[in-house]
């Protein structure tokens, strides 16, 4: 049976009506109760309700408003013809009526593709109820995931307005968690007499978010950029993608590369990897080189694989939904997912971990992340990568990390432990976070490394006016 439990959507805060008869704001609630009641009175609910779910600002799209709202309408007045019970008993394959039930249900933002009921089919197996990824939370971190850009509102002339609630409160964040750019000065300062090391995460740092992740391409300038900042600088990528696809994707030999959020690191043959490390082995590279590959994980290598076909089985008949299998872990996005599916996506994977005992959940952006139960993140691959590099001397080493996601977290908590280093967050709206400073946009991530290239360049120019050419050695050996 499928049991889609009835809930008040006025309890997550979202709907919030002034109409004084919006207390019930279940339609199908409002549906029963109101048998009695003419089509108009309930027809005017849904409008009030429909219009507080979406975006009714100045500038909203009129048309697309007005689509929605006829849609939301009609599913509505279908449940009303069919009587639906608060409880689904087993409908398959999904109808409108079902489809109803969750515009209001889930009654966030409505913002993305619209959403085709025909191709929605239920797969096999059967969720369990959608309470469960609602009170651990899933939800919740799914609708805040990968906020929106900053929205610049403009009034009816098209006029910018100055100063709205979201710019104070982006101002005040930008106090707490400083632009990079704006203080280069003070982290050079910090880096004198130090090497920095430099760590970066690849998508929404290096490339911008995109609705296709494997269109997700950094520009030939941002590659230029870190080339050049690993010719001065030990730099590291450190990605939740599987370690192939991104080297495939970053295209640079002079670096090193962490996939599967750290748990695959390959770093060259010669430097030596820490003793405690039992999981490291000597491999080669796709140039044939000799090279040390690091894989915590690897004894859950059939197990992600094997989750990975499950998840790609059961979220087949979703619109818009994508698995990937990094190696040793797995992503399920649902960027492209029409919002009113994504308990069911949520309650999809979270049914199917349930198999799955030794593997956990983590959020990215708008990506439910399947991984291995380890004591390992992308800031235990921080501390690996600097000690099996020979860069654990916090008195002389300076590392870096700049990144945008939640996983990113756990390098910006390493690096701020001990005041270890500096934690950069790419963010173009306030979030939380454990780093120092921020930067708005993969732009700016592209103007701190040109800025860090400058300032080798130029060091490296008075270096040779007082010592002669040959006294300034760049990192571009590094690799050899
Ligand atoms: O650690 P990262 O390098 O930042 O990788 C994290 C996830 O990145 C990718 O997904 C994200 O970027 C996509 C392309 O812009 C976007 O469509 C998606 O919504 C984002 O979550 C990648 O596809 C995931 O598998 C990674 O886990």
């Amino acid at each position: 049976m499928y049991c889609f439990p009835i809930q008040q959507p006025a309890e997550e805060g979202l709907f919030k009506p002034a109409d004084p008869f919006c207390e019930a704001v279940n339609p199908i609630t409002i549906l029963e109760n109101n048998q009695e009641k003419s089509d108009q009175r309930i027809l005017y609910r849904l409008i009030l309700e429909s219009l507080c779910l979406m975006d009714c600002s100045p500038c909203s799209n009129i048309e697309k408003t007005l689509k929605r709202l006829v849609e939301i309408c009609s599913i509505s007045m279908d449940l009303k013809s069919t009587k639906a019970s608060p409880v689904l008993t087993d409908p398959s394959p999904i109808n409108n009526s079902m489809l109803g039930l969750h515009s209001s249900l889930f009654p966030y933002s409505q913002s993305g593709p619209s959403f085709s009921m025909s191709t929605l089919s239920i797969p096999r197996r059967k969720p369990g109820k959608l309470d469960d990824v609602r009170s651990n939370g899933w939800l919740d971190a799914m609708k805040s995931s990968s906020p929106p850009r900053k929205k610049v509102l403009k009034d009816f002339n098209n006029v910018e307005l100055s100063l709205d609630d979201g710019e104070i409160a982006y101002r005040s964040w930008m106090i707490k968690y400083p632009s990079a750019l704006n203080s280069f000065q003070l982290i050079m300062d910090r880096a004198k007499n130090r090497k920095i090391v430099m760590f970066l995460d690849y998508d929404g740092t290096l490339s911008p978010i995109v609705d296709d992740p494997d269109r997700a391409f950094m520009s030939a300038d941002m590659r230029s950029a870190v080339k050049n900042v690993a010719k001065y600088f030990p730099t590291a990528i450190i990605s939740g993608r599987n370690r192939d696809k991104v080297f495939e994707l970053v295209g640079l030999t002079e670096l090193y590369y962490a996939g599967s959020h750290g748990m695959d690191i390959m770093f060259p043959a010669r430097e030596t990897a820490s003793p405690d490390h039992l999981n490291c082995v000597k491999s080669t590279d796709l140039q044939g080189k000799e090279v040390n590959l690091f894989q915590p994980a690897s004894e859950f290598l059939p197990m992600i694989d094997e989750v990975f076909r499950a998840l790609v089985e059961i979220t087949k008949g979703i619109k818009g939904a994508k698995v990937e299998n990094h190696k040793f872990c797995a992503s399920v996005h649902y960027r492209n997912v029409d919002e009113i599916v994504w308990p069911l996506i949520a309650q999809y994977v979270h049914d199917t971990l349930k198999d799955y005992p030794r593997l956990r959940l983590t959020h990215g952006r708008k990506v439910l992340e399947v991984r291995p139960m380890i004591d390992w993140d992308k800031g235990k691959a921080v501390e690996f990568l600097l000690e099996s590099l020979g860069y654990s001397n916090n008195n002389d080493v300076l590392p870096i990390y700049i990144g945008d996601d939640r996983t990113d977290e756990d390098a910006f908590k390493l690096l701020r432990k001990g005041n270890r280093g500096y934690g950069i967050l790419v963010s173009g709206v306030p979030k939380e976070s454990n780093a120092f400073f921020s930067l708005g946009d993969t732009s700016e991530v592209k103007e701190f490394l040109e800025s860090l290239v400058r300032m080798k360049q130029h060091d490296a120019k008075i270096l040779e006016i007082s010592t002669g050419p040959s006294a300034y050695n760049t990192n571009s050996s590094y690799f050899n």
